[in-house]
């Protein structure tokens, strides 16, 4: 069985004054452990879908399932969400800003803040506040937070587009190596198709409004294996961007 799957999903929204029809008759799954990356024209409804698969809203019609639950009618399913802003309370020291998910969960553990900011790569800073911090000390928070529930998946919104260059290609490689460590299955929604290709084993891209599943690319093994910021100096890696950027530019036009 896949881990996830959606299955005929389409979805539009209404207002007082129009229909938007933003995706059309989806079909995917996900392995267990999997890394994918949504990829496509501005408007295709990449954030929508990523959306629905949280289980954020009901699609218009069709079903996401994680693991044979319905993600809309189960509200045990733990997803991680990171997102582009990294949404820290300002006014709860990093300490509690980690193990806010764990307190909604009733299971607080004190040492695990520390673990965690160990893990992703950050001195003990519990005690201080996110204004204290750079962005992408920031960002390494939003992760520690988001592992810190021990999420079934993590849906990933563009998590590095505010970060400078620098900060955006050590993120990669921290978010890949703890993925992997902690094998958790993860979608990411990204403009970056270098990004896309660094980090993911399948890469989904999808056509223009009304979106649909346009074609998928498997990523090469030699790729997979290395740290996306090793992968972005592989041969295969530049083929393979040639390849997906002649078919986004065609769906542009
Ligand atoms: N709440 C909403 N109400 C009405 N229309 C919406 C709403 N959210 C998104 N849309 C429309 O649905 C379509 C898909 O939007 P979505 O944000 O999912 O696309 P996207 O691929 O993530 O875009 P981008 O790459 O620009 O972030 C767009 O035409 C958008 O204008």
């Amino acid at each position: 069985m896949n881990f996830l799957n959606v299955s005929k999903v389409h979805h539009t929204y209404f207002s007082k004054e129009a229909a938007t029809e933003a995706l059309q008759d989806i079909n995917l799954s996900i392995n267990k452990g999997e890394f994918v990356s949504f990829i496509g024209p501005s408007g295709c409804g990449k954030t929508t879908l990523l959306s629905i698969i949280a289980g954020l809203f009901q699609p218009t019609l069709g079903t996401v399932k994680i693991e044979g639950q319905d993600v809309f009618e189960n509200d045990d399913l733990s997803i991680g969400y990171m997102l582009q802003q990294d949404y820290l309370f300002p006014w709860k020291t990093i300490e509690e800003n980690i193990t806010l998910g764990l307190k909604l969960l009733k299971k607080e553990n004190h040492s695990i803040a520390s673990k965690l900011l160990k893990d992703v790569g950050l001195p003990p800073v519990e005690k201080k506040y996110p204004r204290e911090l750079s962005g992408g000390m920031r960002q390494r928070v939003a992760l520690a937070r988001t592992l810190a529930v021990n999420p079934k998946i993590l849906l990933l919104d563009e998590p590095f587009s505010a970060l400078d260059y620098q900060s955006k290609l050590k993120l990669e490689d921290l978010v890949s190596e703890m993925l992997k460590e902690y094998n958790k299955t993860a979608i990411l929604v990204t403009h970056d198709l270098g990004e896309a290709i660094a980090m993911s084993d399948r890469i989904f891209l999808f056509s223009p409004r009304p979106g649909r599943l346009y074609k998928t690319f498997e990523v090469p093994e030699e790729i997979r294996n290395l740290t996306p910021f090793e992968a972005r100096g592989h041969s295969s890696y530049s083929s393979l961007f040639q390849l997906i950027w002649k078919e986004l530019e065609s769906l542009e036009q």
